[in-house]
């Protein structure tokens, strides 16, 4: 009985000490509100429109309707159609977000205000992870200027895109041998989904580090957990006056913890590294080719580049090339064996083309992909359809400025909704459908000079390892598609292939690719 009484009271008071947090919590939310919209200042411009909101939590109710199973994209998507097609404004908690869903309006965003947008708002998760020290969530400013000079001139041009050729073809080649292997197999189902991200894995570890084994499988434990923390809307983010909430929900202590763990990972790797630099100096190869000797290069010999390059952005910038090249071409590779399984001419249309462009001998050399035009535009249809980021990264004003007849205060979240542009029915007859045909005879490219099809963003912050990931795609798939038939188990039927999507920092399917490989050659 006592034991009951006891229970109760410690409930109660539990209760109590709730309700008073949550009652604390609403106030301070007024109270900021309340004062961000005294001190903004009057405009003769209209905000851009937008769903009614509510107080507290503004349109937050809105983005996770359906109980929060539409994915941002698509919610965000249907809720620009009825309230604002091409700028739309949303209260998420204490913040204003714009949502950008037109070409038009992106060509505003991304080239005639380019520089007004051109930097990142801070999130908790990459703020913590990377202390704004990276290139892709960096402010814009010197520091971001220097690191994307790095990024272009040094790790992503195209002499150097060229010289790991060899990388991937040998684990393109590996990756083959695997599943000729598992297709001998009484189960020859393979889990492609799993294969290729290994192939990735191990194509950005070599490309990094020079080797795969030891500390760098870890590492990629790591990038593959930041992934899922970078990824979404996340309430802490949202009510950032709030600065106890990740501390009481653990969110900042488990950023901390993942941040702690990365950076013995990477202090381990970069000090065999330099210890492995200074015994080798002198002598030719292997030392000096790989990203992270680039990068050790420009850290010691700072007169090359006219700015010290400090280890904490070597570290930063590390982690981001498994954040960034990974999971964004390996979801494009899935993505695209997904819909050519779905639509049989498509990938038989493929397949004679790359059977015809290489013949018999089987040996796919990147140099001769140029000939596979066909397999161009598959990837183009394929990234329009499912652009990896369909919210590409988001994006802040530096000073307020005029959209579309709109007033946008400075410091305002900008989301341009890239899966949405590149639907948009006026550019895309048919949109919906996957039909690649209608890249033949057009001369639009995903380099940021085409505003209906951005998959990989525009303007300075545009991706910049996009050679790097389209050249992988397009090797790997000319593989698959010419190494192997494909089946799907049991008695399903190419048409009824699931699709469902799953988000995260990008988006993949919610349900792996678990395809039969047959052999082709009969080997
Ligand atoms: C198919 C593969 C890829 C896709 C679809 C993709 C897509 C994107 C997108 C949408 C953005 C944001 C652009 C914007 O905000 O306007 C981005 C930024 C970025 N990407 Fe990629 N990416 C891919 C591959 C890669 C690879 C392989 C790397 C490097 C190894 C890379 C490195 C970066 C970096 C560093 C940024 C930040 C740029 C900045 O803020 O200045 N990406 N990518």
């Amino acid at each position: 009985m006592e034991a009951i009484s006891h229970e109760k009271l410690s409930s109660n008071s539990f209760l109590a000490v709730l309700l008073i947090t949550i009652l604390m919590i609403i106030i301070i939310i007024i109270i900021v509100q309340t004062k961000k919209s005294r001190t903004s200042k009057p405009t003769t411009r209209p905000p851009p429109p937008g769903p009614w909101r509510l107080p507290v939590i503004g349109n937050l109710h809105q983005l996770a309707a359906n109980g929060g199973r539409s994915l941002p994209h698509r919610r965000l998507a249907e809720l620009a159609k009825r309230y604002g097609p091409d700028v739309m404004l949303l209260q998420l908690g204490e913040l204003s977000h714009v949502i950008i869903s037109t070409p038009e309006a992106a060509r505003l965003v991304m080239k005639t205000h380019d520089l007004t947008f051109a930097s990142r708002p801070s999130l908790l998760a990459v703020d913590i992870l990377f202390s704004r020290n990276d290139v892709a969530f960096a402010p814009y400013g010197e520091h971001w200027r220097q690191m994307r000079k790095i990024c272009t001139l040094e790790l992503f041009s195209a002499k150097r895109v060229g010289s790991f050729r060899w990388i991937r073809e040998q684990e393109v080649a590996n990756l083959v041998t695997t599943l000729r292997t598992a297709a001998h197999q009484d189960e020859p189902v393979v889990d492609l989904t799993d294969l290729v991200q290994k192939l990735l894995g191990s194509v950005t570890s070599w490309a990094t580090f020079g080797t795969i084994r030891g500390s760098n499988e870890m590492f990629l434990k790591v990038a593959k957990k930041f992934e899922d923390v970078v990824a979404g809307f996340r309430i802490s983010d949202l009510y950032p006056s709030l600065t106890f909430l990740p501390v009481l929900t653990g969110f900042e202590g488990k950023l901390k913890k993942m941040r702690l763990e990365a950076d013995s990972i990477l202090d381990a790797i970069i000090d065999e590294r330099r210890s492995q630099r200074s015994s080798r100096s002198g002598r030719d190869g292997e030392v000096g080719d790989y990203l992270l000797d680039v990068l050790l290069n420009l850290h010691e010999n700072p007169s090359q580049l006219g700015f010290p390059l400090t280890m904490e952005a070597i570290k930063a910038v590390t982690l981001e090339l498994f954040l960034a090249g990974i999971e964004t071409s390996a979801k494009i590779i899935e993505w695209t064996m997904s819909e050519m399984i779905k639509h049989p001419k498509v990938m038989q249309k493929a397949q004679e083309e790359v059977r015809e462009a290489f013949g018999e001998k089987g040996d796919i050399e990147e140099a001769s992909l140029h000939r596979l035009k066909y397999l161009d535009s598959i990837i183009k249809e394929s990234l329009r359809l499912h652009p990896p980021g369909p919210l590409l990264l988001p994006r802040e004003n530096g000073e307020s400025v005029e959209l579309r007849g709109y007033h946008v205060p400075a410091k305002t979240k900008v989301f341009v909704n890239a899966w949405a542009i590149n639907r948009d029915p006026r550019y895309w007859p048919e949109a919906e459908e996957f039909y690649p045909e209608r890249f033949n005879d057009r001369m639009i490219d995903y380099r940021g000079n085409d505003f209906q099809f951005i998959p990989f963003g525009a303007g300075r912050r545009m991706c910049p390892g996009y050679d790097f990931g389209v050249e992988v795609v397009k090797l790997t798939l000319a593989n698959l598609i010419f190494h192997f038939q494909w089946k799907l188990p049991g008695e399903m039927r190419p048409e009824s292939l699931d699709m469902t999507e799953r988000f995260g920092a990008s988006v993949g399917r919610e349900y792996a690719l678990r395809v039969i490989p047959v052999p082709y050659h009969g080997n």
